[in-house]
């Protein structure tokens, strides 16, 4: 449904049924001004014939005409005020539901889904993108409806008139709507372009401004190179998206300004030949100029939708995007606080495996560290036991019940994780330790922030425990965030924690912290750690080693496994080796 090219049912889709009705009511009344709009087009010719004659044309007098002129002219009118009305209505309704249904769904997404640019990409959509598509279904669907259905009324009454322009319009409007679909897929193939460009380089200012710190490390702080080829190869799209909108503006621009010179020409030679009078000649090269209008009309409308096109297709990507399975009711208890996966098979994308038949048993009460070359799939392996994604094949099974078969909720109350990306709310310190577990009391509070560290940024901060975090916790640094993410684990007391111990280099105080945090976790908790520090790796009660291959290659205490002399003495070794470096 997603990729089918019919715009107006994939906006009524997100219309509730009472919006969608007003809506088709709506685009009913501009259909029926856009019929009165062409008939007094029409009326326009007899009634000037009336008038210059004296006598009745078509059985009506000039002021019969003129009155029924004035009455097409007040229901057209009406019939667009309340069309307009019912429209907007049922454009906001759209704007209102798009929220919802953003809303429920991205509740609804498996954890794995969101990346970094998630939160600007949502956020965009439901604000200036539903605004813009909104405005798609209130103003263009009926724009384009009233206008076309004037033009049709209008085309098969000038047939009254003179069966030879009749014949002229009827051949030449397919042609004209043939030539406008194809300028609007010129300016839709434009504006893609031009879009990708945009998104291009907006992520890579955004990569540019996050990794100041990086890049002015490797002294390169305004010398971005990718930002640099990004906006080379952007302006070359959007000069390519230019030339695209510019060919299908002029496309139907000459289509529109040809049919009405042509109708002019037959019209003008129709005068000259004594086939209609002069006062006939000049009112249809005025009804011909308005026609124009409605034509131009007609071509900003579907450039309008085309335009919005881009935006239907974000919405109905982030709508049907898949979802976990998830069962009403947890099949059944877990028995214990042990995980067990079983030849989990997974990748994130198919061509490509990560884990291939990862065997992990960790009994309850048990710490597991899990260790073995960067990008071998450790952290997945947490992230499949916390049900981010669904393994390919095998299962994850906790206390003896396989993931899948608990309720979000049961899963979530067993298990909790402290991964490397901590998020923050723009909330104060305190309520951002206490969402682990809003009923602690305040001496619980205070003990898992002397454990984790967190007391020593409070007493830092002037406003201490009431200090706001910012967006995402921007106002404190990345590892004061995690100190608090360590003090939500330990207050959340779950029988499972899933650490993922950070790559980058803490500082000795955070690292003493964290290891003190990781004894406490070790006493009340089943604890499995991506561990890359060799001090938690040596309190662990058994060691994982994976390999590159997304398998396990030795499994033991650090006892057994240096014994080995395989991959982890290795490991061992050279982790030893660069502990031991000093700066002179
Ligand atoms: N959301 C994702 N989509 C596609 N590929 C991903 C995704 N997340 C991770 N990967 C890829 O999967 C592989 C395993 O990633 P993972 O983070 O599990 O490795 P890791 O062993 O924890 O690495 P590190 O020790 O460097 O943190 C990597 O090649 C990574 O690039």
């Amino acid at each position: 449904m997603s990729n089918s090219k019919r715009f107006l049912p994939r906006l009524r889709r997100y219309m509730d049924e009472g919006d969608r009705r007003q809506h088709r009511l709506g685009t009913l009344l501009y259909a029926l001004s856009g019929v009165m709009c062409g008939i007094g087009l029409a009326i326009m010719m007899p009634a000037t014939m009336a008038l210059q004659s004296g006598d009745p044309q078509w059985g009506l007098t000039f002021w019969g005409w003129a009155v029924a002129l004035a009455a097409v002219t007040v229901v057209g009118s009406t019939a667009s005020f309340f069309g307009t009305k019912l429209s907007y209505a049922a454009g906001l309704g759209f704007m209102r539901n798009m929220q919802v249904v953003i809303g429920n769904k991205v509740s609804r997404l498996p954890l794995g889904w969101f990346k970094a640019d998630s939160a600007g990409r949502l956020s965009r959509m439901v604000t200036q993108e539903m605004i813009s598509t909104g405005q798609a279904a209130a103003l263009y669907v009926g724009q384009l409806i009233k206008n076309a259905a004037a033009a049709i009324v209008f085309c098969a009454a000038v047939w009254l008139w003179s069966w030879q322009i009749g014949i002229m319009l009827t051949l030449s409007i397919p042609i004209l709507f043939l030539l406008l679909r194809v300028s609007q897929a010129c300016v839709g193939k434009g504006n893609g372009l031009e879009d990708s460009a945009e998104r291009d380089i907006a992520a890579r200012i955004v990569e540019f401004a996050r990794c100041q710190g990086a890049l002015r490390a490797c002294r390169a702080g305004a010398d971005y190179e990718e930002l640099e080829s990004s906006f080379v190869e952007g302006r070359k799209r959007s000069i390519r998206g230019l030339w695209w909108s510019a060919l299908g503006e002029i496309l139907s621009g000459t289509s529109v300004q040809m049919l009405v010179v042509s109708m002019i020409i037959a019209v003008s030679y129709l005068g000259a030949s004594g086939s209609i009078g002069a006062l006939e000649t000049v009112v249809m090269i005025g009804v011909a100029l308005r026609f124009t209008t409605l034509l131009n009309e007609i071509a900003s409308a579907l450039f309008g939708m085309e335009d919005r096109r881009a935006m239907l297709d974000g919405m109905d990507e982030v709508v049907e995007a898949a979802e976990l399975p998830v069962v009403g009711e947890s099949r059944a208890r877990p028995t214990d606080a042990s995980v067990r996966m079983g030849e989990v098979r997974f990748s994130y994308m198919k061509e490509k495996p990560i884990l291939r038949g990862v065997d992990l048993d960790v009994p309850e009460g048990s710490m597991v560290a899990i260790v073995g070359p960067s990008g071998c799939g450790k952290t997945t392996m947490l992230k499949l036991i916390a049900r981010f994604y669904d393994v390919d094949d095998g299962a994850v099974r906790i206390g003896g019940v396989d993931v899948r078969d608990m309720t979000t909720e049961d899963l979530f109350a067993r298990v909790s994780f402290v991964f490397q990306d901590v998020y923050l709310f723009n909330d104060t310190l305190r309520n951002n330790v206490l969402m682990a577990n809003p009923d602690a009391s305040e001496e619980q509070l205070r003990a898992v922030a002397d454990l984790a560290g967190v007391t020593e940024v409070v007493e830092r901060l002037p406003e201490g425990w009431e200090t706001l975090c910012g967006e995402g916790g921007r106002s404190l640094s990345g590892g004061e965030r995690q100190r608090v993410s360590i003090a939500r684990a330990l207050l959340k007391q779950a029988p499972i924690v899933l650490l993922d111990e950070a790559t980058s280099a803490l500082d000795a105080e955070n690292e003493k912290n964290v290891v003190r945090s990781i004894e406490t976790l070790k006493r009340r908790s089943t604890l499995i750690v991506v561990a890359h520090k060799l001090e938690t790796v040596r309190m662990a009660d058994k060691i994982v080693v994976m390999d590159s291959s997304g398998k396990v290659a030795e499994t033991g205490t650090h006892n057994e496994l240096i014994a080995l002399e395989g991959e982890y003495k290795d490991f061992w070794d050279k982790r030893n080796a660069s502990s031991q470096w000093q700066l002179v």
